[in-house]
């Protein structure tokens, strides 16, 4: 009997294939399966029958473009937005939104057990949004000019650099909507100049509107290679009059030939450099460079879950490690013995000290640096250490500091489930910490992102694995 394979089909780019789609993958696009190989399409949904064009074909995996639904998943739904197809910020505007919802849990529970080396983790069932609409507290425009040297703004198409011109942006606070086509109009009868990234010469490269969902206060950032921008104050003085919301015009400089949006540089030039909010029952001013998470709500409710879930007594050291303005450390603060925060940008330091003064916190204090130096330096262990680390995760010699000095509960807060499986596993590998529950929450609707809180809690030596 002849026991050998057919050879698997040839396949290339331009090749056009039908496929059904049956999941949808970490960066959004749509996985569907021809003769056991996978192809990425995005703009599906699961569910749909569709054909593709090959456009990046590798032996076991291609990329492809969408040419045509043949039949469309019964949870496909109406993007809200009219560019939802080109635009690079939204990968799921076309995805019923319960379906996002599942697809990012099991996004936490694929990364804890492939990554982390969990069996059955335990992942608490999404943290939804009331709204998955109109959420964003902040967007960042980069500014272009079109054929006819009108002024555009808006987000970059979808895997380039090619600018669609926005006058709206649904997932964005609806507050923040007619200011930006009207600014627009304003750079553009200024005549100021305008970046260009290709050959880096002009001046304006961003637009950066940023709203306190609470009080509504709007403060208003232009970014620009130089200062050299005719008028700006009273430019910015009109902004302050016209629109009563706007509470502070800033001029960020940036006059590096990169992609990072923000330079150093940052001053006001009218009104104030800073927004205020409120977060948790606490008042809080936030900057137009420090961070903060663009899901207000969304935070305060993950905040909740943290409370909830470490049945704090009052008599607790707490450590926050990369606190930003105080975000977690504050309200955190409001419940234990003494909190302090670590973080490396000075101006977030400075801005979470205001902050504790503004809401009288007196057992709270905060140290600029990183975390890899400040942890191992502190005087007194912590009984709990929160960590809230960029994407890329936190330095292996923070894991390190920690299994030394053995705080009774970690959280882990975590916008990226790979690296937060990778640390996780590090942190439990010698049997000193299991986890105990993750809570995935929904931070970004209409997009593949996802947040999640995971604990920790240290035990005791004879239940500890060998
Ligand atoms: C994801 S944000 C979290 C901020 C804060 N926990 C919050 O919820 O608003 C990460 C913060 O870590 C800071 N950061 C990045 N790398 C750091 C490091 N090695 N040491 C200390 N802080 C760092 C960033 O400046 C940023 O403020």
């Amino acid at each position: 009997m002849d026991t050998s394979q057919p050879p698997t089909p040839q396949w290339q780019q331009g090749q056009v294939l039908e496929l059904t789609i049956d999941d949808l993958a970490d960066q959004g696009e749509g996985v569907g399966r021809w003769q056991q190989r996978v192809v990425f399409v995005p703009d599906t949904v699961i569910g749909d029958r569709v054909a593709v064009r090959l456009i990046y074909v590798k032996p076991q995996y291609a990329h492809g473009r969408l040419l045509q639904i043949l039949e469309p998943s019964p949870h496909r739904v109406r993007p809200a937005c009219f560019v939802a197809d080109k635009c690079g910020g939204c990968q799921w505007q076309q995805v019923e939104y319960d379906l996002q919802l599942t697809i990012k849990r099991n996004l936490v529970i694929q990364a804890l057990e492939r990554i982390g080396g969990f069996s059955s983790p335990p992942v608490d069932p999404m943290l939804a949004a009331t709204d998955p609409l109109g959420y964003r507290n902040k967007a960042t425009y980069p500014l272009g000019l079109s054929a006819t040297r009108q002024v555009q703004a808006g987000y970059y198409q979808r895997g380039s650099h090619q600018l669609i011109n926005l006058n709206q942006c649904p997932v964005q606070d609806g507050r923040l909507n007619p200011l930006l086509a009207a600014i627009k109009l304003d750079i553009q009868q200024r005549g100021w100049s305008i970046y260009d990234e290709s050959t880096h010469t002009g001046t304006l490269r961003h637009l950066s509107l940023r709203i306190g969902r609470r009080t509504g206060e709007v403060l208003l950032t232009l970014v620009a290679k130089t200062a050299d921008l005719p008028d700006l104050e009273l430019q910015a003085q009109e902004w302050l009059h016209r629109y009563p919301q706007v509470v502070g015009v800033a001029l960020n400089l940036n006059p590096a030939a990169t992609n990072t949006i923000f330079g150093r540089q940052t001053q006001a030039i009218a009104g104030r450099i800073w927004l205020g909010e409120e977060f948790a029952g606490l008042k809080f001013q936030i900057q137009p460079t420090t961070f903060f998470q663009v899901f207000t709500e969304q935070a305060e409710r993950l905040l909740g879950v943290i409370l909830q879930q470490l049945h704090l007594q009052g008599d607790e050291l707490l450590v926050d490690a990369y606190c930003g303005i105080g975000t977690l450390t504050l309200p955190l603060a409001t419940e234990v013995r003494q909190a302090i925060g670590l973080e490396v940008q000075p101006e977030a330091v400075a801005q979470a000290e205001k902050n504790a003064a503004l809401n009288r916190l007196t057992n709270v204090t905060f140290q600029t640096g990183t975390v890899e130096e400040q942890l191992p330096a502190l005087i007194q262990p912590p009984d709990i250490v929160v960590l809230d680390p960029p994407r890329k995760g936190c330095d292996r010699s923070v894991l390190a500091t920690l299994q030394q000095i053995q705080p009774h509960q970690i959280v882990y807060v975590s916008c990226n489930p790979a690296t937060l499986a990778r640390d996780l596993k590090i942190l439990c590998e010698d049997g000193r910490y299991q986890l105990q529950r993750v809570q995935p929450a929904d931070f970004f609707p209409q997009t593949s992102h996802v947040e999640a809180a995971a604990f920790l809690v240290r035990l005791p030596l004879s239940g500890r694995t060998p």
